[in-house]
């Protein structure tokens, strides 16, 4: 069986963060371990708190996975602090992991901060470059690549100002636009490739970065290249928005598991 490992922070309504991630990685039957770098307190209105664990333990966690098992990919979400992002990629150079994709994730849907702002220097310098794909969204690709993001050329122009930080490729997710299709786009260096999706009218989309971004490490895992892998998880995650459940007052979460019902 093929495993897969994320580095992200706790969601107690289990709607974004490494249960969303946890949950993704076995609807693709795919074996899935975590380390956690942050538990917040959360629900579908929001995130109300955060607690930092120690990077120590962050450290520990990642010598307890890659000392015993071997890991097909690697999914990153909420890294919090310089501290954390230091260790991780320290780790993940050291233990020379593979398949690594980075959803930068900067703030919550309600707009609360998963990253500080001194962090981001250090993303670019140590964890960027070791990553095979990285998924801004819009206002996060707008904040790494510095610049405004309204069309689809800004979105180009961003790819490549991003891909210039090392990393193999870039996705930038179009779900912030306001459009009738939800169009995110891929760069390697080379090729441009588009992902097409009707845009679906739901309010439950709490964790569609986190999952998309797991379903690709889980797609990469099984062994699938990058821009079938992007395809593959771009289906999966229109189905599971698709298919969105009406739990809790606020954003509800996805169907991680529509495909089996
Ligand atoms: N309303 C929607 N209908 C269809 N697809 C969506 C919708 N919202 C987001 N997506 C898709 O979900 C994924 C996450 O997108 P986005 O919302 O931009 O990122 P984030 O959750 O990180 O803010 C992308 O593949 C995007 O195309
Ligand atoms: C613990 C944790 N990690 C990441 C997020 C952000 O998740 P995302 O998939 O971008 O979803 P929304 O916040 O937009 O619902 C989070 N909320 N919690």
């Amino acid at each position: 069986m093929k495993k897969a490992l994320t580095i992200a922070g706790s969601d107690s309504s289990a709607g974004a963060g490494i249960q969303a991630d946890l949950k993704t990685f076995a609807a693709h039957f795919v074996y899935g371990v975590s380390v956690i770098t942050s538990v917040t307190a959360q629900n579908t209105k929001g995130v109300i708190a955060a607690f930092d664990l120690p990077k120590d333990f962050v450290k520990l966690q990642l010598e307890a996975i890659f000392t015993d098992i071997d890991i097909d990919a690697v999914k990153i979400g909420m890294l919090s602090s310089k501290e954390i992002i230091e260790v991780v990629s320290c780790r993940l150079k050291y233990f020379k992991a593979r398949n690594i994709v980075l959803d930068p994730v900067v703030f919550s849907k309600n707009g609360f901060k998963l990253l500080k702002d001194e962090a981001i220097k250090t993303l670019y310098d140590e964890l960027i470059p070791l990553c095979k794909v990285i998924t801004p969204n819009i206002p996060e690709a707008s904040l790494l690549a510095e610049m405004e993001i309204k069309s689809i050329d800004d979105i180009k122009l961003a790819c490549k100002k991003i891909l210039s930080f090392g990393c193999e490729s870039v996705l930038i997710k179009g779900g912030h636009f306001d459009s009738d299709d939800v169009v995110d786009i891929l760069f390697d260096g080379k090729d441009f490739y588009y992902f097409k999706g009707k845009r679906i009218n739901t309010k439950n989309t709490h964790g569609t970065g986190c999952t998309l971004s797991s379903a690709i490490a889980a797609n990469l895992a099984l062994g699938y290249d990058v821009p079938y892998a992007v395809e593959k998880s771009k289906e999966y995650i229109q189905g599971a928005i698709e298919n969105s459940l009406n739990i809790g007052l606020g954003f509800g979460p996805l169907d991680h598991f529509y495909l089996f019902k």
